[in-house]
């Protein structure tokens, strides 16, 4: 496995960390004003957060502003993330539903990466990636804890675990409940990318204290992280002309 991933020209896993912006439309019309403001922000991959979008369980409708935002977005990478209520998101659909979904987005070829959440069947999980890859399209197994920091080695397990199911690219973010915990996440994530990582990860610790490890990844081993532009899509992020500047002044003088 390689230790980057390059995406449409977008390397991930070496030198600065890139920005993911999110879009957190509702209806189409939207969704397609901000996928205009996309191009306009100095970002490097822009993530489709469906879980706001309204008709998101016509997968008929998904596909078709899909194609919409594609060719606005021209040839920025795009992530496609439905994000589940019980991690963070807009909302629950059943499993079959979760998957079904990602699997004919995958199929689509107007997306390069999607994010799947670590917590689910495994097998579910590995068939998934087998389309994805099929596709040419990268998999994120992702996993979000809104309450709290689990201890330094459980997320290093997790990170593993994403891993080692196939995952292209493992991902945690989790809450801070005192300064401490974005220590632990910071030395969990150094930890998994020195001892273990073959591939690019990322980690985040949210709200204001977490904001620290939003911009110190390429320090500690993330290789992506999440501005916003008018909304932000969890808390913590900061907005992405700041962003940008605190990355490259971190890259420079390392
Ligand atoms: O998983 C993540 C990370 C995130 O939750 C954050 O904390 O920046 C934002 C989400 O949009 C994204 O899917």
């Amino acid at each position: 496995m390689s230790r980057t991933i390059t995406v449409k020209g977008v390397t991930l896993g070496a030198g600065a960390t890139k920005i993911c912006v999110p879009m957190v439309g509702k209806t189409r019309q939207q969704l397609k004003d901000e996928a205009a403001l996309m191009t306009t922000l100095d970002l490097d991959v822009v993530e489709w957060r469906v879980d706001f979008f309204e008709q998101v369980e016509d997968i008929a409708a998904v596909k078709e502003i899909l194609m919409q935002i594609r060719s606005i977005l021209k040839d920025i990478p795009l992530l496609f993330t439905f994000r589940s209520a019980k991690e963070g998101g807009e909302r629950e659909v059943s499993t079959d539903f979760y998957f079904q979904l990602n699997r004919e987005i995958a199929t689509t070829g107007q997306v390069e990466l999607i994010d799947v959440e670590l917590f689910n069947e495994e097998q579910a999980i590995e068939e998934l990636i087998e389309v994805a890859h099929a596709h040419d399209v990268f998999v994120i197994i992702s996993n979000h804890d809104f309450d709290k920091t689990p201890p330094r080695d459980e997320i290093v397990a997790r990170l593993k675990r994403a891993q080692d199911l196939g995952g292209d690219i493992p991902k945690i973010a989790v809450m801070p409940i005192s300064p401490l915990d974005v220590l632990t996440l910071l030395e969990a994530t150094y930890r998994m990318k020195e001892q273990y990582a073959d591939r690019p990860i990322i980690t985040m610790s949210m709200a204001g204290a977490g904001v620290i490890s939003r911009i110190a990844g390429e320090v500690f081993g993330s290789a992506l992280t999440f501005g916003a532009a008018n909304k932000a899509s969890a808390p913590g992020q900061v907005a992405v002309g700041e962003l940008r500047n605190v990355l490259s002044l971190l890259h420079r003088n390392l």
